[in-house]
């Protein structure tokens, strides 16, 4: 028995639709959504019609038929907490990602479209590993205000994902092994897994700078920022998101041109590039206390992890908590479509997200 899937992931410039039959990609493809594009839009969340067009287009366009598809896969957004793995797409959890998300993303679209082609196609729409993965436990969460508690949020899908797979090509249980799983994209997640389970983690908004996030700032200078600079919400959100890190400091989000810079003799460059570093070594150091520093590996993921220069610098801060092992890209598209055949065979369930939504 074959299943084909489609994937859906919408980030905020482009989204990406895959065809897989069981586990062969049979093609993959970006649409790149322009600032043109976009401008008419003024939530992310208006994008969902474009969206959807676009990813009906695209699956027409290579031939295949609605009809075939056995189940549609969408990134799971910024839904309320959930544990990791499957969930069946309903209209609550849509809802929430529309009217009450966690944050702005363009994930937090992904389960509409989904659910749209899976009633087209008679089958099931699923999330895997969301953006709004919480298994963080309660010691965890605890912060010195009674009303804002630490979370899990943050690149589960890809953190994840790592592990099952450096698991997997060891030979290993990853419930046995404590592994810390270090994103490093455009924003940078790390994360602790302890038998099974993303224990505590340190997302873009507390944790390392990253190519265009802020990452975690000293509190009392974002509440000036705030009160002088940034009275408006969304303007902050998207000073600190999209506007941080290597945008701040160098003008541009590529790890590749900043590299570039330090090779030409940009030494400003060079001191960010440290600081980043640092940054990112320190908060894998940070964690491991979770486990009085009983780590097994330290797994570096995610497009920067493509940098020897960068990871080389971090190994050199870190390598003596553990093994450093590197696993560089997002299989983003595979590990939706691997978790969901996983659960089609049988091995996973996929859970519901229950409630009312108040719109
Ligand atoms: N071969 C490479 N060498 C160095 N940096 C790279 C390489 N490939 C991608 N990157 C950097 O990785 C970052 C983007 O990572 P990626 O995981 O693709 O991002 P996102 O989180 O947006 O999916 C960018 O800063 C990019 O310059
Ligand atoms: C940290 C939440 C997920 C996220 O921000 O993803 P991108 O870095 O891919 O935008």
């Amino acid at each position: 028995m074959f299943y084909k899937l489609l994937v859906i992931n919408p980030g905020s410039t482009s989204t990406k639709v895959a065809v897989y039959v069981d586990k062969e990609q049979q093609w993959v493809e970006s649409i790149t959504h322009s600032p043109e594009d976009l401008k008419p839009f003024k939530d992310v969340y208006d994008q969902l019609d474009m969206r959807t067009e676009m990813v009906t287009e695209c699956y027409e366009k290579h031939g295949d038929k609605v009809a075939d598809f056995d189940a549609v896969v969408a990134r799971g957004g910024l839904m309320p907490p959930v544990h990791a793995g499957a969930y069946e797409v309903n209209q609550y959890m849509i809802d929430m990602m529309h009217y009450h998300p966690q944050n702005v993303h363009a994930s937090n679209m992904a389960a509409a479209i989904a659910e749209h082609v899976a009633e087209l196609a008679g089958c099931k729409a699923y999330t895997y590993d969301a953006v709004a993965v919480d298994e963080m436990e309660g010691i965890y969460r605890i912060t010195g205000l009674k009303e804002i508690e630490r979370y899990g949020r943050g690149h589960n899908l890809n953190m994840r994902a790592a592990v099952i797979n450096f698991c997997e090509q060891n030979n290993l249980d990853m419930k046995d092994k404590n592994i810390m799983s270090v994103h490093m994209g455009g924003g940078i997640s790390v994360g602790l897994l302890s038998k099974g389970k993303i224990i505590d983690m340190i997302s873009d908004d507390e944790g390392p700078f990253s190519p265009e996030r802020s990452g975690g700032l000293p509190a009392f200078r974002v509440i000036d920022l705030c009160y002088d600079e940034y009275p408006n919400k969304k303007a902050m959100m998207d000073h600190l998101k999209n506007e941080g890190g290597f945008m701040a400091h160098l003008g541009t989000t590529d790890l590749r041109d900043v590299e570039k810079m330090i090779d030409n003799g940009d030494e400003h460059a060079e001191l960010i590039f440290d600081a980043m570093a640092l940054n990112i070594a320190k908060n894998i150091a940070k964690l491991t206390v979770d486990v009085n520093g009983k780590i097994d590996y330290i797994l570096l993921t995610g497009g920067m992890a493509f940098s020897d220069r960068l990871t080389k610098a971090i190994e050199e801060r870190v390598g003596w908590i553990a093994p450093v092992k590197l696993m560089p890209g997002e299989k983003e598209m595979d590990s939706l479509a691997f978790g969901i055949l996983r659960v089609l065979n049988g091995k996973e369930e996929a859970d519901r997200l229950e409630g009312v939504c108040e719109k």
